[in-house]
């Protein structure tokens, strides 16, 4: 099969699937094809009707078959105006359901997939899939479909009717069919591609978009705005470009057939008037002839309109679905099992770790063991790969190497739920969500009391800020906690950290934005805790202070694991643990001058 034939069969594919999903709507589908088929019906009815009433009531001048007509195409244009109600109401409903479930499961996909594929992914190209690639799904649906559904079945059932009144003048009609048809088929095969190709357009326009959302004040504060504009500017007009280049497609393909149709008229006023005139055709047959001949040209023309929002039906499918299919490369295994106790034992065997799509390794053959109520704090020069080796713990990614291990299991072995939930982590970066302080801190424990939320913040040291603002806990905070400063944010996502119910807690730089004596402070606070509360801690710090109250110290050097030890063991043994020292001595002693 030559490979053009191929990609034409590919893309339509994926709205194979968006019809197998009617499955679970079987009502309305049927509700939607029942009123299609009657609607029809009504319309093929009329030109007979019409028919009726010239031939025997007309010509020969009975008013009673006129009147009786007249009725019939009153109650066929009514049957018309319900069954076009019923078919819209159930294409429309039909409609909606889809994009209802699909918006639901890509949104549940998203959440399941796993940081590899976050890390890779844009998150405007994925709200593009979410808002508008999906809304070009349900058009199909609701519009399209049954355009192209009751425009075969009115050409079918129409060709049928003008063959048994007269074949000559039927065949000459039907030209039209095959000729716009392939005219048709030519224009989806050169456009499927260029479809797609609009809907990346507005995906790379949103990126920018979403990109001065999130950096506003970055580019305020480099001065950018005009570039930003100039940038935006530019993708806008690519977009208008690609959307323009369909418009064109579309100019160069449709007065073909609008031509072609006329020309059909024409063929059949002269032809069929002949022979009125030959007495071969009442008058009443060919005006029934030229209405069915409009009601063959509508379904073309219907499908004709609907072909570019097919083909783009089918590109926005694509791209929804291959977000659905889209590998969960972190998952359970089978016979994976809970953890539910943690002796405190954490072994990096051999771990070697290299991120998807990276060509050099963060972690080379790591190895160590925690023993149970350890604190272990984790040091480096930046980018040695102090926050991979804690990702490694939740399962964030898998080992490229190697295996983790906790009290000798290895983590794959663990349900995902049940091994991120007993790991309270403290990311590097915070995110809050909006909603009040109190919402935040409560957000894995949703009911835990006002008692439990008020112990956790004085631990982090923020409830004092908390009771000074007008609404305390229930003060409200902005997207990603706008109006609370980096430290406060950070000192909130301790607090939500440690209402959870963890045995192994990992702080991944957490109090980088908090002052050196409320991070003593916090530090002191945690340290009791750790040593109660949990089997093992991490702390991936840059601090001397909480760097010396732990009980190990890993020094990472460019993915290696170089040395390990107490503060004092590690003064004596690891030159590179004395130049980092040395550095943040250098710097305190700046900072304090
Ligand atoms: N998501 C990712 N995809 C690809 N490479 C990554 C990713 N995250 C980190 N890296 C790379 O892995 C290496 C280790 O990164 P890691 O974040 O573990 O360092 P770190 O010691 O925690 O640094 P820092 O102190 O700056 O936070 C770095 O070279 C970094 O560029």
């Amino acid at each position: 099969m030559p490979s053009s034939d191929l990609e034409e069969k590919s893309s339509l594919l994926p709205l194979q699937r968006v019809l197998g999903s009617l499955r679970h709507y079987p009502w309305l589908t049927l509700g939607g094809l029942l009123s299609a088929l009657l609607l029809i019906a009504a319309y093929a009815a009329t030109p007979q009707l019409f028919r009726w009433a010239i031939d025997q009531g007309v010509a020969q001048r009975n008013l009673r078959v006129v009147l009786y007509g007249a009725g019939g195409l009153v109650a066929a244009a009514i049957a018309r105006g319900v069954f076009n109600f019923g078919q819209s109401f159930c294409a429309e409903a039909l409609s909606q359901g889809v994009a209802y479930d699909l918006r639901n499961r890509i949104f549940q996909k998203i959440q399941n997939l796993s940081f590899s594929y976050h890390d890779q992914a844009q998150t405007s190209q994925l709200l593009t899939r979410v808002t508008s690639d999906i809304e070009q799904v349900r058009t199909f649906l609701s519009t399209s479909l049954i355009q192209v559904i009751s425009g075969v079945v009115t050409l079918v059932a129409i060709a049928i009717i003008l063959l048994i009144m007269n074949w000559e003048l039927a065949l000459i009609t039907l030209t039209v069919v095959p000729a716009s048809s392939w005219l048709m088929a030519r224009f989806l095969r050169q456009n499927s591609s260029l479809f797609r190709q609009v809907q990346e357009q507005l995906s790379n326009l949103n990126a920018v978009l979403q990109e001065n959302l999130i950096g506003v004040r970055v580019v305020k504060a480099f001065v950018r705005e005009d570039v930003e504009t100039e940038r935006y500017s530019h993708l806008n007009q690519d977009l208008v470009a690609a959307n323009l280049k369909t418009v064109r497609s579309i100019r160069n393909t449709f007065p073909f057939i609008f031509l072609l149709s006329n020309l059909v008229t024409v063929a059949v006023i002269g032809y069929g008037g002949a022979a009125v005139i030959g007495g071969r055709f009442s008058v009443g047959e060919l005006v029934a002839f030229n209405s069915y001949l409009l009601l063959i040209l509508q379904p073309i023309l219907l499908i004709g309109f609907a072909a570019p929002a097919i083909a783009q039906a089918a590109a926005s499918a694509e791209r929804v679905y291959e977000v659905v299919d889209a590998e969960i490369e972190i998952r359970d295994r089978p016979k994976a099992v809970p953890f539910v106790t943690c002796g405190g034992r954490i072994t990096f065997e051999n771990v070697s770790f290299r991120y998807p799509g990276s060509s050099t390794p963060a972690l080379r053959h790591v190895s160590f063991e925690t023993r149970p109520n350890e604190l272990i704090a984790i040091l480096g020069m930046t980018g040695s790969g102090k926050s991979t080796v804690v990702n490694l713990i939740p399962r964030f990614y898998d080992v490229t190497d190697g295996a983790v291990r906790i009290d000798g299991r290895d983590v794959r072995d663990f349900t995902l739920q049940s091994l991120r939930s007993r790991i309270g982590i403290v990311f590097q970066e915070t995110t809050l969500f909006s909603g009040t302080i109190l919402s935040n801190i409560t957000y894995a424990k949703p009911h835990a009391t006002l008692e439990e939320a008020i112990a956790v913040a004085k631990t982090a040291q923020i409830h004092d800020f908390i009771i000074s603002l007008p609404e305390g806990y229930h003060t409200l905070v902005g997207e990603r906690g706008v109006g609370l400063s980096g430290g406060q944010k950070q000192r909130l996502a301790i607090a939500r950290t440690l209402l959870t119910d963890y045995n192994i807690l990992i702080l991944d730089d957490s109090t980088s934005a908090v002052d050196a004596k409320t991070s003593a402070e916090i530090q002191a606070a945690l340290d009791d805790l750790m040593r109660r509360r949990t089997c093992t801690s991490f702390v991936v710090a840059q601090r001397i202070s909480t760097v010396r109250t732990a009980d190990r110290i890993l020094v990472m050097d460019k993915g290696r694991l170089v040395a390990q030890g107490t503060h004092e063991e590690l003064l004596k043994t690891s030159p590179l643990y004395g130049v980092i020292l040395e550095s943040q001595v250098k710097k305190s002693v700046v900072a304090s001058a």
